[in-house]
């Protein structure tokens, strides 16, 4: 079995363990069922047909003659049916608390990577692996079901009822059989590879369709809606090629097998028809020998769709496990202790940065210091692409260093737990994206327990108060997936007012007020001057009258710091700094 499915069946196995009552019973419901209807009966009308044969039996005595076995035959039916509703409750209920746990395992697989893994995959192809990974669950505990269960229970007992019958017969079917089974695995390994090909196209064109539709606005205005279609298209084609190849390998699997089967089927005829003059087999036992074969037959032939339930299933969910056996690169240290920060003074100690995108390294700092005081604020600035926001995202530890330390008031950021760091310090990041919830919940998602005055308070101080209330819900309205019923600057406020009410030692802002205009740049400006009071506030800008009057301003460049002083002193150096103040002011002038 190739490893990914062995993986996948290892986390199959991970939840299963938890509900492991419910798995035994499934398995004995299944193998108790199929020994009861489908064994059973034919059985007990064996042992009918040989009586019928022995001595002729008068009308009047065929209940006291017939009647045990006729007991016998209602109780194999009671036992049957009872076995096939345990079967059901079993499978449903195993389906349903299995789902839970494969979900939460997703959930929490994809919550806990980092920034990196992200921002190297389609959001919607997360998406799509995650619920196929849950459905190949229930494909595979169904084929478990039918048919592989009950072909296992076949070979069992057939063993157990014909064996002491007719041994050699039992042998010889026993041997087709094994044939059989050969061919079909064999087949099955060749295919399982094809299936792992057609699942990852099924999820390129997922990503592909997910792809243009978070950025449909970007392909409407640039026209590009043809170019569009002829990438979906690519991807499209890709999924009926792979799936072709797939279906090819199936059928001629299936012409395979279903040859084995007729040659099974002529072996038996042949046996049962010089059964009796051969060995002085009964009929009843000659009864048993055919239904029980042509049973066999039947079952095995659904071993076939089986398996290929099993390879698709496998191949559905080999996305999911190759994220979850993806090593978490950003990783708490067993027993890390809470970030404390008690004044809030940042050490960025030799800092060694790649970024790394398919075997692509992007060298962002090497060797980077820099030593923010508690409670300065300060600006950074530089071209686009100096890793000011790699700075920011780097001490946040949405990515971990490779060399260097990064210290909080003296702690090593990377020894400590990445929640107490996050829950210190409120970020406004460049692109304010919102949750899909009330206005009221997003501003409050870094203090959920904060009161609706609270809110509101935050909400005024950012300079949203008014537009909230101007909607027709209020605080309550619902921002629309990602926020987008809102307009940039409208969700850069409320990602203000949420860092407000969050309350944080430590404060980043990264191009947080690039959507306003001037005249609510002000307003914000004015609130986040108040915020920054007594806080350490790593402030990220292009528009440099942003940053002028805050105590300090770094200017990166290449991923190192070229100049670093306050806006005064750095004017007089007539540097990098000056040149690029007196080029935004002249503009503005102009
Ligand atoms: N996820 C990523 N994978 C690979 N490279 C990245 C990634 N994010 C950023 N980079 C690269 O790292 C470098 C620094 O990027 P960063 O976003 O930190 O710059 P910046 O100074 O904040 O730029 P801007 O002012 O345009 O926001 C750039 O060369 C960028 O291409």
């Amino acid at each position: 079995m190739p490893s990914t499915a062995r993986r996948t069946l290892h986390y199959y196995w991970l939840v299963t363990r938890k509900h492991f009552g419910l798995f035994a019973l499934l398995v004995l419901s299944t193998l108790f069922f199929g020994g009861f209807q489908t064994y059973g009966n034919p059985f007990v009308m064996g042992l009918i047909v040989d009586r019928v044969s022995a001595a002729p039996v008068a009308a009047d005595q065929v209940f006291t003659v017939f009647g045990p076995y006729i007991a016998a035959l209602v109780l194999v039916n009671v036992c049957g049916q009872t076995c096939s509703k345990l079967q059901d409750y079993a499978l449903w209920k195993l389906e349903i608390a299995v789902s839970y746990d494969l979900a939460t395992m997703s959930f929490d697989a994809l919550s806990n990577q980092s920034m990196t893994f992200h921002s190297n995959r389609f959001g919607g192809t997360l998406v799509s692996q995650t619920s196929k990974f849950m459905a190949a669950y229930n494909q595979l505990v169904e084929a478990l079901v039918h048919p592989f269960l009950p072909v296992l229970g076949s070979v069992v007992f057939v063993c157990i009822l014909l064996g002491p019958r007719v041994p050699v017969y039992v042998v010889i079917l026993m041997a087709l059989f094994a044939v059989y089974a050969c061919v079909s695995y064999i087949m099955y390994k060749r295919i399982l590879h094809l299936n792992e090909n057609a699942a990852r196209a099924q999820n390129n064109l997922s990503g592909e369709l997910s792809d243009a539709v978070t950025n449909i606005l970007t392909v409407k205005t640039y026209g590009r809606e043809d170019y569009e279609r002829e990438l979906f298209d690519r991807a499209n084609r890709e999924v009926v090629a792979r799936d072709s190849k797939r279906m090819r390998s199936s059928l001629l699997r299936g012409v395979l097998t279903a040859g084995i089967a007729v040659i099974i089927m002529s072996v038996v005829a042949v046996f049962i028809s010089g059964g009796n003059a051969w060995f002085g087999i009964t009929p009843g036992t000659l009864v048993m020998m055919f239904t029980y074969t042509y049973t066999m037959t039947q079952q095995f032939n659904f071993v076939n769709s089986g398996l290929q339930r099993f390879n698709r299933a496998f191949g559905d969910a080999s996305g999911m496990t190759q994220v979850l056996d993806e090593p978490r690169l950003v990783a708490d240290a067993p027993g890390a202790p809470d970030l404390k920060v008690r004044e809030g003074a940042i050490d960025f100690e030799g800092i060694g940065f790649s970024y790394e995108d398919g075997g692509v390294e992007t060298r962002v700092f090497d060797g980077l210091d820099l030593h923010i005081p508690a409670g300065q604020r300060i600006g950074l600035v530089g071209m686009s692409g100096a890793g000011k926001t790699t700075l920011t995202k780097l001490l946040l530890r949405l990515s971990d260093i490779q060399e260097g330390r990064i210290m909080v008031d003296g702690q090593d950021v990377s020894r400590c737990t990445q929640q107490s760091l996050r829950r210190q310090i409120a970020y406004v990041p460049q692109e304010a994206l919102l949750f899909h919830r009330s206005i009221a919940e997003n501003i409050a998602y870094g203090r959920p327990d904060a009161t609706m005055d609270q809110i509101r308070e935050a909400a005024r101080r950012a300079n949203a108060l008014e537009f909230i209330e101007r909607l027709p819900q209020g605080f309550n309205t619902v921002t629309g997936e990602r926020g987008v019923k809102l307009s940039g600057g409208q969700r850069q406020r409320i990602a203000i007012a949420r860092a407000m009410l969050a309350d944080c030692p430590v404060l980043v802002l990264d191009e947080a007020t690039s959507a306003l205009d001037s005249e609510s740049e002000k307003m914000v400006q004015d609130a986040l001057e108040e915020l920054m009071r007594g806080r350490t506030s790593i402030v990220v800008a292009h528009r440099l009258s942003t940053v002028a009057s805050l105590d300090r301003i770094v200017v990166l460049d290449g991923g190192k710091v070229v100049e670093d002083g306050p806006h005064a002193r750095l004017i007089e150096q007539d540097g990098e700094y000056a040149h690029l103040w007196s080029r935004q002011t002249g503009a503005y002038l102009e």
